[in-house]
């Protein structure tokens, strides 16, 4: 069978990552093109790859013959149209989360994948593909810990960029805990609460940093979810699930113990390349290998839209200051 060859759009942190993964790592898989903004970037992050375009415009990316399937690292605001053009030229996609900025357009296109009769676009929650985190889920589904009452989680990161504001606080962190939430216990979210205590002093006014956010779910389980994205550390994520008959917590970080210089202890990660490198091994991985068969394997565009609804709802419960209920669609209305 031919490689598929692959085109990614945003080589900035996270899309650089990938295009070396691509083009070093997964099997199956070339990678041909990337395309940024800042073209000297996208053609630096080419040069060491091997035998790599770099096209202007997304769009032209996207619609390029010689382009089998695309990855997109754009930011947020610009997966809506990036998406719609994927759709339109048929490619298999693995869009980064957010899938988009709001409900509206998320729902749009879950509505476009779905008049086309397949799924195309595989969303980049990876936690999905963590081994600790697929270990959880597992355990979960087996049901030996009883039935799920409660999910804890921590989501912290060293620094974040002066853009990187409370909305994106919602949008582009704590929506890696609406999916894994919606995820490991298999029910919608249905109302939210975001509080926020008087932020650190290390980030600029006005930024609700950390926030600390209460998950309903449609079950009767809760879940609750500190997201601190200035934490100065490193990179700290963790979970417990709690079930009528136990327990179980993920992301200690304590594989490795060392005793040195007068410290015993484990590595806190700088960021999530570390942290989640096997994650996004096993993602792309596995996505390259269905997108070679036209299709995907892993979060849909449906568990990108769910994610914007709640994050929608957190957001106007961060401003408000009281729960507010996640307006869904009905799935079954949506996808027929
Ligand atoms: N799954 C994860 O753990 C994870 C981690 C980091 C980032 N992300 C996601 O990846 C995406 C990119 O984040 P990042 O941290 O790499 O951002 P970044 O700012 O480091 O890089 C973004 C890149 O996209 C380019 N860009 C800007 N506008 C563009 C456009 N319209 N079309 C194409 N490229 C454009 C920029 O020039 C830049 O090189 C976001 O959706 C983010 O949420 C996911
Ligand atoms: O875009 C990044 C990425 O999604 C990381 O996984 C998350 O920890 C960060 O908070 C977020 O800013």
């Amino acid at each position: 069978m031919k490689d598929l060859r692959i085109g990614i759009i945003g080589v900035g942190t996270m899309g650089a990552d990938h295009a070396e993964r691509v083009a070093r790592k997964i099997s199956g898989a070339r990678l041909v093109a990337v395309s940024d903004p800042d073209t000297d970037r996208a053609a630096a992050v080419a040069a060491p790859l091997g035998d790599v375009r770099v096209i202007g415009d997304p769009l032209a990316l996207i619609g390029a013959p010689d382009v089998d399937a695309v990855i997109i690292a754009s930011p947020g605001f610009a997966h809506a149209e990036q998406l719609a053009a994927c759709l339109e030229h048929g490619k298999p996609t693995l869009c980064e989360k957010p899938l988009t900025m709001d409900t509206e357009s998320s729902l749009r296109v879950v509505e476009a994948e779905h008049k086309l009769g397949r799924p195309l676009i595989q969303v980049g929650f990876m936690r999905r593909f963590d081994p600790e985190y697929a270990a959880l889920k597992r355990l979960l589904d087996s049901g030996e810990l009883g039935r799920p009452l409660l999910l804890h989680n921590v989501h912290r990161n060293k620094t974040s960029a002066p853009h990187f504001r409370s909305e994106m606080i919602v949008r582009d962190s704590l929506v890696h805990e609406v999916d894994v939430t919606r995820w490991l216990f298999g029910e919608e979210i249905t109302r939210v609460t975001v509080h926020a205590p008087k932020p650190t002093g290390l980030v600029a006014d006005g930024v609700l940093d950390p926030q600390f956010a209460v998950f309903e779910l449609a079950n009767g389980a809760l879940a609750d979810v500190e997201v601190f994205v200035n934490f100065q550390v490193g990179y700290e994520v963790r979970c417990e699930a709690v079930g009528e008959r136990g327990s179980a917590t993920i992301g200690l970080g304590v594989d490795v113990l060392t005793r040195s210089a007068g410290h015993w202890g484990g590595a806190v990660p700088e960021d999530y390349r570390t942290r989640f490198a096997t994650a996004y091994d096993v993602e792309v991985q596995r996505w390259a290998d269905a997108a070679a068969r036209g299709g995907i394997d892993g979060p849909t565009a449906w568990d990108g839209y769910a994610a914007a609804a709640v994050c929608t709802a957190g957001l106007e419960s961060l401003a408000e200051g009281r729960p507010v209920a996640v307006e869904l669609a009905r799935r079954d209305e949506v996808l027929g």
